[in-house]
């Protein structure tokens, strides 16, 4: 059972109305959807927890929700706290160990650690998807996330792409959502700090040696929208389109054979 959601922790109406709109254009959740939410314990997706559990309140379909986070076994990043903070919640979860830097450093191949950590954790969240019956993966990316991968697809990929919005995993059993595609980074953060919510300080020492390619498409961002206040109203108008190329799979599909969600596992 779900615990009631007490008002300091209660998204403001901005953020819902954004996540409840991107819902309904992009057709996200329909009835029956059973959603495993990816939580890394960064603040948006601990954001958008907060925020579907909300909305699981008064959305006319229902819906089951979960939540797993990857313990990455990583010096410098120990998500394991967040098992009590869902159990506090109420929310069933399932979190998974791997040592995935000490597998990078055996399989890698080219390829920088970041990339290989998130296909790697990209695998795991689809396997328990299967294992225990979700056919909805929700993840945390915002509107920045979306802007910044446009200008690396752009500049270095020679190809006009960026996260979509809703889509269906290459084996077709497991539809992606990203339900905060129309919310900016700043909104999140400042929910996250006036809910106090138990964001885990990310100090992966892989990603902080490595200066990203997304953080300078960050920082050349912000300071054209410091002289163009509808920059990123603009950018999200134009990838539209590529947003939901392939087209639009169905909500409440593929069906599940759901074993039961109100225990939590490990
Ligand atoms: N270790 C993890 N366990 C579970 N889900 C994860 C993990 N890392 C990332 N995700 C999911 O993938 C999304 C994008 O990951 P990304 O690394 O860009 O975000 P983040 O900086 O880790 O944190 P956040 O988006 O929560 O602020 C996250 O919002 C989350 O939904």
């Amino acid at each position: 059972m779900s615990i009631p959601i007490p008002n300091s922790l209660k998204p403001p109406k901005s953020l819902l109305r954004l996540v409840g709109r991107a819902i309904a254009d992009f057709r996200m959740i329909g009835a029956g959807d059973r959603i495993l939410l990816g939580v890394s314990g960064g603040k948006d997706s601990l954001s958008l927890l907060q925020i579907l559990r909300h909305l699981r309140t008064y959305a006319p379909v229902r819906f089951d929700l979960a939540v797993l986070t990857v313990d990455p076994e990583v010096p410098g990043f120990d998500p394991r706290s967040l098992k009590d903070y869902y159990d506090t919640l109420g929310i069933p979860w399932h979190y998974e160990q791997q040592p995935l830097m000490e597998q990078a450093r055996e399989h890698m191949d080219g390829d920088s650690f970041c990339a290989y950590c998130s296909r790697m954790k990209r695998g795991i969240m689809y396997r328990i998807c299967r294992e225990q019956g979700y056919n909805v993966l929700a993840l945390g990316q915002h509107l920045d996330d979306l802007a910044e991968s446009l200008l690396m697809s752009l500049f270095h990929g020679g190809q006009l792409r960026t996260m979509k919005a809703h889509y269906t995993n290459q084996e077709g059993d497991v539809r992606v959502i990203r339900p905060l595609v129309y919310c900016r980074e700043r909104q999140t953060a400042d929910y996250a700090v006036r809910a106090g919510l138990p964001v885990i300080p990310d100090s992966c020492p892989a990603c902080f040696s490595m200066p990203t390619r997304r953080e300078h498409m960050k920082v050349l961002l912000a300071r054209e929208e410091a002289g163009h206040g509808h920059l990123f109203a603009n950018i999200l108008h134009a990838i539209r389109p590529i947003m939901t190329e392939g087209g639009l799979p169905e909500p409440g599909w593929p069906q599940t054979a759901a074993p039961g969600l109100d225990t939590a596992a490990g």
